[in-house]
Formats: C-alpha cells, structure tokens, sequence
C-alpha cells in the first residue's frame, strides 16, 4: 500500500517533525512561562528582604542616634560630671553598647573608661555621621557601627555592637545574603567587615538606601537560582510536560488521521483520481463485441495508475466505494454516451457493485441515472455481484432487486466458483449471468478436476436458464474449449486487456 504512507501532502520529514514540533511549542513556552514567574518571584523576595533589614537597621540606629543626639550638648562639660548620663543612655537604650564624649574633635570622656584621649576624623563618617569599623582596641576584630552627633564643637558618639547587625543579617537573610552597605564598607552575615564595594547579586540583585541613615542594604540570588527555583516546582513542571505530550500527541494523531487511507481516498475523490477502464466481452461463438466491463483504476499523482486490487479493499473497509462506484458509474456514463452510436445494440456495460451498496434503494437512482439519456435498448447495464461476499436478504435488497429487474439491469454473480452462493440465493436476487473466475479458466487443459468445475458450472447455468461468462481468457485452448461448451460470452486478455477511454474507442468495430 505505498501509495498512502507516500501521498505528496504534507512531506515525509515534516510530518516526522510535526508531532515533535507541537510538543516543544507548549514545553517552551511553559518553561519560558515558568523562569519568568521565577524572576519575578526571586526579585519580589530580595525587595521583601531589602525592606526588612533596612527597617530593622533603622529602628537600631534609631536607638543609638537618640542616645547620641541626647549628650551632644553635654559636651564640654568635665567627664567626671557626665560619665553618668554616658552610662545612663548605655543602659536605657536598647543596642547602644558604649558613647562618648568629644569637644573640639578630641575624645575626652567615655562610658566604659571615663577619661579618655582620642582625636575624632569626622572624615572617617559616611556622611559626617556613621562609621563601620572593623573593631576597636577593647573588642578588636568585632564589628562596631558608630553614630557620631555634632553640633559645632560638640561631639557625641554612640556605638551599635556588630553583632547585633550580623544577627539581624542573619535572621532575615535566611534565604538569601543580605549585606550591609555604610561608605565604603560592607558588613557580612558572618560579622566580618570588607573595605571594599560590596559584591554584585546574579539574580534579582536589589539594593535599598535608608532615608534617614547613610547606609544602604543589598540582597539577591547566586547564578542558577532561578533554573533552582523552577526545579523546586515539580507539579508545575509535570502540568508543563504533560502539555507538551498531549500536543504532541493530538499533533501525532491528527497527522494520521489526515493521512489515514480513508482520508487519501477521500482527497483522490474530490480530485477525480479515479477513472474506468473498460475491457471488452465478446461473443463466445461469433467472436463479436457484446460488451464492457468498467473496472476502477486510481491514477494517483506520484504513483502512476494504481491497480484496484491495492485499494478496493480500503474504500470498502472505509465506507467510500459507494460514493466512488457513483462517481465511476457517472463518467462511465458520460464516457459511453458520447459514443453510443458506435455500440451495438443492447451493449452490455458490466460494474462492479459491493453488497454495501445493495444496502438501499440508492443504488436503483444511480442505476437510472446511468441509464438515461441512452437510447432504450442501446445498453444493457449488468450489475457484478462479487460471489465473495453475499447479500443479506432484507425486505429492502427484495424491493431493490425487484426494481433494478423491472428498470431492465442484470445481475451478474461474479467469481463463481470462488465462494457460497446457493440456488435459493440466485433466485433471491434475481440473477442473469454466472461469470466463471478466471482462476478455474486458467487450469484449462492441465488440471482436470478445474475443467470438471467449468463443465459443471456451464451445465448449473444451462438447467437454471442463466447466461454465462468466462472470464480470464488468455489462449485459443481455452476459448475453443469453451466455445465447444457454447459458453455465451468471453473476457480476457485474448480479447483485449482493460484500456482507457480513448483506447477503448479506437478499438471499437466501426459502427
Ligand atoms: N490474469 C488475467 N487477468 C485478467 C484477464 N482478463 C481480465 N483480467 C483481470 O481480471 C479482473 C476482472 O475483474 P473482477 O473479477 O471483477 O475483479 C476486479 C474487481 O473485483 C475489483 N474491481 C475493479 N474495479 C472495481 C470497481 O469499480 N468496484 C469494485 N467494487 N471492485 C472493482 O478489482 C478486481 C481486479 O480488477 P483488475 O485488476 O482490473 O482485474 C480485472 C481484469 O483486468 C486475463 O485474461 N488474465
């Protein structure tokens, strides 16, 4: 059957792709879909944990500037009379870990030593006011941030402990990193102090700049967080697959089904790929023309002329050979019609007709409209009954073979020999003719039990009235033998082998 795998439409290649094709569209796209939730997911998280650290690095500092801004104006005073107020807002306030005093940009008094002697570098302070360090002489490498409140020559400082930065960085970086920006340097959730611009985030890298303090915060994602974060959905990755298979799969099944021999069939209908071939009947004893029989060819576009044996078999299966023996019965017509004048009269024109299409009285208007406009008498349509498959009598196939009888067409049992009809089924449906398959016709003179059939179905038909025709006849041994048996008509390729329109014309006796 290469004639249907190989149709021209769509190519091969394509139609192979199709289905893969379909499936990546959805997988694509619902990968695509998917990184780009992601995205969106990972930059709305960094932003969340952005807003979170600064708003708790600003409630610290809010603490050690209130302590800070509240001695500035103590400054000056001798360090013995406020070594207490330094102490007081060490405890007071939450997260100021020491302050001191400072006149002049000099250190002169602190909470935990009182006395002391240091110059102050306002330089040293983003923005005049804070200052990361790394440590101090009492708790060296240990992060200080330090808030430093001037009026004039007044200086106040008070001092947040690193840890509870680094604390804060890790608790609410659980996550992801979150880092703490002051001037040039940055603290990381480890504790530890870089003097260096602070690293850039891969994915969704988001900073936030305090409004009321010099220090920003910056958070975000390493490379491949976001390809982690669509693999940490697995449901959604399931839908996504499971998307791709069922298109690729209707894809799949819409390909076949538009390249199913029943959908083949149907294209070469519609484009009249089908056309008759006519062989010639003749006359056992005088040798003369007595008829055609149209048997159906499929001229296919890249195939060439295809026998019927290779697609009968799936239009019957398909349901299409009716509406394709219509439209053979049309052109046969036509065909026929414009060359009547050369027919002999009561030219008989054999059709193949499946047990399908006995089914209703359809096929009595086809039977008509092949009839009409011959002239009466001029042909004598025979309807070809394979004896392979036999009619279910119903009350309808009665009415049909009533009428068919009464318009005028035979019936004709074709392949006798081959299958089971009975006397009671020839009389059923009213049939004119035995037509012998050629397989008992082929053994003539070399198998004596094959001649034995033909003798015997050429004697049924004498004793049931019924004409009879050979079919397969291919030398002068069988035709003479069958001439001797006064077998009515003949068919085979002795006479003429089936032949288009044109052919069939040129062959014709001259009228
Ligand atoms: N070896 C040999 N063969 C000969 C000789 N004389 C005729 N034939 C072939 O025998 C077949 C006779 O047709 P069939 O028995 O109705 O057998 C037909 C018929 O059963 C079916 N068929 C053909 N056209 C139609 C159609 O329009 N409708 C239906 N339902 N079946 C069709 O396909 C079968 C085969 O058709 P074809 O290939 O045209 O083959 C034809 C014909 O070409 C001969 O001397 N020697």
């Amino acid at each position: 059957m290469p004639f249907f795998p190989d149709s021209p439409r769509p190519r091969r290649p394509l139609r192979l792709l199709a289905p893969w094709l379909a499936g990546a569209l959805p997988l694509v796209l619902g990968v695509g879909i998917l990184y780009w939730q992601a995205e969106r997911d990972l930059e709305a998280s960094a932003s969340n944990t952005a807003n979170q650290a600064l708003a708790q690095f600003d409630l610290m500092l809010d603490n050690v500037a209130a302590a800070a801004n509240e001695l500035a104006p103590l400054a000056g005073q001798p360090c013995a009379e406020v070594t207490l107020a330094l102490r007081e807002q060490v405890t007071r306030r939450p997260f100021v870990r020491s302050t001191n005093l400072g006149l002049d940009d000099h250190l002169y008094c602190s909470s935990l030593f009182g006395d002391i002697s240091e110059p102050i570098n306002p330089g040293d302070y983003a923005d005049g006011r804070l200052w990361l360090m790394d440590g101090n002489p009492v708790t060296p490498g240990q992060a200080l941030l330090v808030y430093r409140a001037a009026q004039d020559e007044q200086t106040a400082l008070a001092t947040l402990d690193g840890y509870h930065l680094a604390n804060a960085l890790r608790m609410i970086g659980r996550d992801q990193p979150v880092l703490l920006q002051v001037g040039n340097s940055w603290l990381a959730p480890n504790g530890s102090v870089h003097d260096a611009p602070s690293p850039a985030f891969a994915v969704a890298p988001t900073q936030l700049a305090s409004s009321r303090y010099p220090l920003s915060v910056s958070t975000g994602y390493p490379a491949g967080a976001t390809w982690q974060w669509v693999a940490s959905h697995p449901l959604l990755l399931a839908l996504v697959v499971f998307l791709a298979l069922v298109a690729g799969g209707v894809c799949r099944w819409l390909l076949r089904r538009a390249h199913s021999p029943r959908a083949e069939l149907a294209r070469a209908l519609d484009a009249n790929e089908f056309i008759p071939y006519y062989q010639p009947v003749v006359r056992g004893i005088t040798g003369r023309w007595a008829g055609v029989e149209v048997l159906m060819r499929w001229q296919h576009p890249r195939e060439g002329l295809v026998r019927p044996d290779l697609f009968i078999p799936f239009a019957e299966h398909s349901g299409l050979i009716v509406p394709m023996t219509r439209h053979l019965m049309r052109q046969a017509a036509n065909d026929l019609r414009a060359h009547a004048e050369r027919l002999e009269d009561d030219f008989h024109v054999g059709i193949n007709i499946t047990a399908e299409h006995c089914q209703d009285l359809a096929l009595l208007d086809d039977c008509r409209d092949f009839l009409a406009g011959f002239a009466p008498g001029r042909v004598t349509l025979v309807l070809e009954l394979t004896e392979r498959e036999l009619i279910r009598p119903t009350p309808i196939t009665h009415q049909l073979f009533e009428a068919l009888h009464n318009l005028g067409v035979m019936i004709a049992i074709d392949d006798f020999g081959t299958g089971h009809s009975s006397l009671a089924y020839l009389r059923e449906f009213k049939v004119d003719f035995l037509k012998i398959d050629q397989s008992f016709i082929a053994t003539i003179g070399k198998d004596a039990l094959s001649g034995h059939i033909v003798d015997s179905i050429i004697e049924l038909s004498g004793k049931l009235d019924l004409g009879i025709v050979a079919e397969g006849v291919e030398d002068t041994v069988q035709r003479d033998y069958l001439v001797e048996r006064r077998v009515e008509f003949l068919q085979g390729y002795l006479f003429g082998r089936p032949v288009p329109l044109h052919a069939l014309i040129d062959q014709l006796p001259a009228p």
